[in-house]
C-alpha cells in the first residue's frame, strides 16, 4: 500500500504530476491539496481506471470554525510520499531566488503540516528555489524534532532528464536518449547545476570541440530559462517537470517497497549518510546540502556515492558553484532559525 500526496496539485506541474501518479500501479491512494480547484482535479482523476483512490482537499472556507490546516492535515494523514510543487513559477527576467519571498513561506507552512501529520513520509521538494526550499523543509522538521535527512529530497531530476536529451541531440541521434545517463550534481539553479559529462554513459566523441561542449553545459544549466522565455510570461517548465517528478517519485516508491540498486542524483542533506563526509572531502567544503548520486533504499537514502573522477573543468565548475549554493542554503536555514519580524 502506498499513499502519495501532491501539495500544489491544481497547478501547472501539480495536475500532470497527479495524472502520472494516478497512472502508476504502485500507488494505491492519491491525495491532493491546493488552495484552489483540488476537488475538481480529484473528481476528474478518480474516473481513471487504475486502482488508486483519489481525494482532494482545500483549506477551510473563510469564517469556518475548522483550523486553517484542516484540509492539509486530511490530505497528509498516512502519507508515505509527499511531493511539493506548490508556489509561484518564474516569469522572464526573474531568477529562481526571486521566488524565495513568496515560496519560502508556502513551503514552510506545508512542511509544518508534514512534521505534525506524517513525519515519517519521504518529502520530495520541487518548489523553487530548491537550493533554499530543501533547507527550509529540513529546518521545520528539525524544529519539530522529526528531521530524518534520509527522507528529504530536492528534486533535480529535470536537470538529469535535460542532460540526457541535450546530449543525445548533440550526438545527432535522439534514439540514443534512453541509453544516455549523465550525473548532474551541485544544486538546481544556473551555475550550481553541474552536469558531469565526463561520466556520460554514452561518451561524447573526443573530436567534439570545446565550444560545443561549453554550449552543451550551458544549455543544461540554463534549460529552465529556455522554457521560461518560450512561455513568455505564462510560467516555467510544467510538463517536463511533471515527467521528471513522476520518474523520481516512482524510484523512491520502488525503493521504499524494497527494490535495490536504484541510484539517482538528488539534492540532499549530506548528513544523511557517512558518504556525505566523503563528498565534503571531495569538494573541499563543509557545505551541508549538495545534489549527489544517491542509492535509494527502504528508508530513503541508503548511501551517498562518491562524485567519481572529475575532469579539471568539472572541478572548476564545482568551485564556481559553491559560494552561490552556500548563500542559498544559509538563506533557507535563516528563514526558519532567525525569521525577520
Ligand atoms: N525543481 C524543479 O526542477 C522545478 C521545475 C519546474 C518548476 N519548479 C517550481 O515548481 C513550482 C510550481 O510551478 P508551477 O508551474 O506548477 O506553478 P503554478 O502556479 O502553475 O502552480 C502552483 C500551484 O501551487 C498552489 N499553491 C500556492 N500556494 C499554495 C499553498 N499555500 N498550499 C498549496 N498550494 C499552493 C497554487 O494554487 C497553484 O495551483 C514553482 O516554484 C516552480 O519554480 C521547479
Ligand atoms: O526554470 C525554472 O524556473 C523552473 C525550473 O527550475 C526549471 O529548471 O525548469
Amino acid at each position: 500500500m502506498v499513499k502519495a500526496v501532491v501539495l500544489g496539485a491544481a497547478g501547472g506541474i501539480g495536475q500532470p504530476l497527479a495524472l502520472l501518479l494516478k497512472a502508476n500501479p504502485l500507488v494505491t491512494e492519491l491525495s491532493l491539496y491546493d488552495i484552489v480547484n483540488t476537488p475538481g482535479v480529484a473528481a476528474d482523476l478518480s474516473h481513471i481506471s487504475t486502482q488508486s483512490k483519489v481525494t482532494g482537499y482545500l483549506p477551510p472556507p473563510k469564517g469556518s470554525d475548522l483550523p486553517a490546516d484542516d484540509g492539509l492535515k486530511k490530505t497528509l494523514a498516512g502519507a508515505d510520499i509527499v511531493v511539493i510543487p506548490a508556489g509561484i513559477p518564474r516569469k522572464p527576467g526573474m531568477t529562481r531566488d526571486d521566488l524565495f519571498k513568496i515560496n519560502a513561506g508556502i513551503v514552510r507552512d506545508l512542511a509544518t503540516g508534514i512534521a505534525t501529520t506524517c513525519p515519517k513520509a519521504a518529502v520530495l521538494v520541487i518548489s523553487n528555489p530548491v537550493n533554499s526550499t530543501v533547507p527550509i523543509v529540513a529546518e521545520v522538521l528539525k524544529k519539530h524534532g522529526v528531521f530524518d535527512p534520509k527522507k528529504v529530497f530536492g528534486v533535480t531530476t529535470l536537470d538529469v532528464v535535460r542532460a540526457s536529451t541535450f546530449v543525445a541531440e548533440v550526438l545527432g541521434d535522439l534514439s540514443l536518449v534512453s541509453k544516455v545517463s549523465v550525473p548532474v550534481v551541485g544544486g538546481h539553479s544556473g551555475v550550481t547545476i553541474i552536469p558531469l559529462l565526463s561520466q556520460s554513459t554514452v561518451p561524447l566523441p573526443s573530436s567534439l570541440d570545446q565550444s560545443t561542449v561549453d554550449a552543451l553545459i550551458k544549455r543544461i544549466q540554463f534549460g529552465g530559462d529556455e522554457v521560461v522565455k518560450a512561455k513568455d510570461g505564462a510560467g516555467s517548465a510544467t510538463l517536463s517537470m511533471a515527467y521528471a517528478g513522476a520518474l523520481f517519485a516512482e524510484n523512491v516508491i520502488k525503493a521504499l517497497k524494497g527494490a535495490t540498486g536504484i541510484v539517482v542524483p538528488t539534492y540532499v542533506n549530506l548528513s544523511a549518510h557517512e558518504g556525505g563526509q566523503v563528498i565534503q572531502k571531495e569538494l573541499g567544503s563543509s557545505i551541508e546540502y549538495f545534489s549527489v548520486p544517491v542509492t535509494l533504499g527502504p528508508n530513503g537514502v541508503e548511501a551517498i556515492n562518491s562524485l567519481g573522477s572529475l575532469s579539471s573543468h568539472e572541478q572548476s565548475l564545482i568551485s564556481a558553484a559553491l559560494p552561490e549554493l552556500q548563500e542559498s542554503i544559509t538563506k533557507g536555514v535563516q528563514f526558519i532559525q532567525a525569521p525577520k519580524l
